[in-house]
């Protein structure tokens, strides 16, 4: 049994990650942490949750929601989840994060508490996108250079980062594909006369809206044909099963950065 602690305990993810946790058989909610200040702080993570009940008060102490946890599993943001990850090494606990948004430098920092602490870190812990991770990189050394790549996410309106983590990882999962770097082919903005489409350039179209869960579509635009593949959330609970899956899976693994390609065996062959 691996026991667990959750930030942002009261957030669209959180709330998933608590609930289902309640139906694992390996998993044992004993922390939950919000923001200082947050109006759920000191009710029971289960009611805010809703899923009944689990007797475990939500607190603004990360280091009080540790006691007794194996390991932490963060969906915040990256500033929060940086600050959490120093305390998680601090006392010797994995971490799963979900959170994305993070600048390199930020990456790096991650990095560098995963060489004291195990840690998975995954912008999307679906099975569905990552098996799609896997099938890009296939189909991207397939074609080669002959295709232009354009990869367009759609997200809810309460989403902060843009582009989000699954379309950056998407796109330096294409540009490694192709031998090119990511970061000087990817292309966030078109406008006015900016000049035809080089065949090198990765673009990224970011659409905000509603209640939308999260979609990715990478298109392969050839002469006279096209692929598109896509993958459509149709709620979180995908997400939340895979930060679940994570947790029982990262229990005694030595520190490092771990991603879901690891935890699903996706990286094997
Ligand atoms: N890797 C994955 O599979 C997925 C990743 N995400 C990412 O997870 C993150 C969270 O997404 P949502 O749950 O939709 O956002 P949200 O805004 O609903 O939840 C974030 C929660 O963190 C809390 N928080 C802020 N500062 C905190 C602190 N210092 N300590 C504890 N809690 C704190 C907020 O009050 C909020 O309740 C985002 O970066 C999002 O992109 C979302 C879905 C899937
Ligand atoms: O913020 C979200 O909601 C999501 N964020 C992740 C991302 O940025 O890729 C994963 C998922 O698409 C939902």
């Amino acid at each position: 049994m691996t026991r667990i602690a959750v930030t942002g305990a009261a957030g669209r993810m959180g709330g998933r990650i608590i609930t289902l946790a309640t139906e694992s058989d390996q998993l044992h909610l004993v922390g939950a942490v919000e923001m200082a200040g947050h109006p759920k702080l000191g009710q029971d993570a289960g009611h805010v949750a809703g899923c009944g009940e689990l007797g475990v008060a939500i607190s603004d102490s990360l280091e009080e929601a540790l006691t007794g946890a194996d390991l932490l599993i963060d969906f915040t943001f990256p500033q929060v989840t940086l600050a959490n990850a120093a305390v998680c090494a601090r006392l010797g606990k994995g971490m799963v994060v979900g959170s994305t948004g993070f600048t390199p430098e930020e990456r790096e920092q991650l990095q560098g508490f995963a060489e004291q602490i195990p840690v998975v870190f995954a912008p999307n812990m679906s099975v569905g996108v990552n098996v799609c991770f896997k099938l890009l990189k296939e189909i991207a050394r397939t074609l080669g250079d002959g295709f232009d790549v354009e990869i367009v996410e759609l997200h809810h309106n309460k989403k902060k980062d843009s582009p989000s983590g699954t379309a950056v990882r998407m796109g330096e999962i294409v540009a490694e594909a192709l031998g090119r770097d990511y970061n000087q082919v990817a292309n966030y903005h078109r406008e006015g006369m900016c000049g035809e489409r080089t065949t090198e350039e990765i673009g990224m179209q970011t659409v905000r809206g509603g209640d939308i869960v999260g979609e990715h579509t990478v298109y392969f635009i050839g002469m006279g044909e096209r692929i598109e593949l896509t993958h459509r959330a149709m709620n979180r609970d995908m997400f939340a099963r895979g930060a679940i899956r994570a947790a029982s899976w990262l229990g005694g693994k030595p520190a490092g950065m771990y991603d879901m390609q690891a935890v699903l065996g996706l990286d094997e062959g």
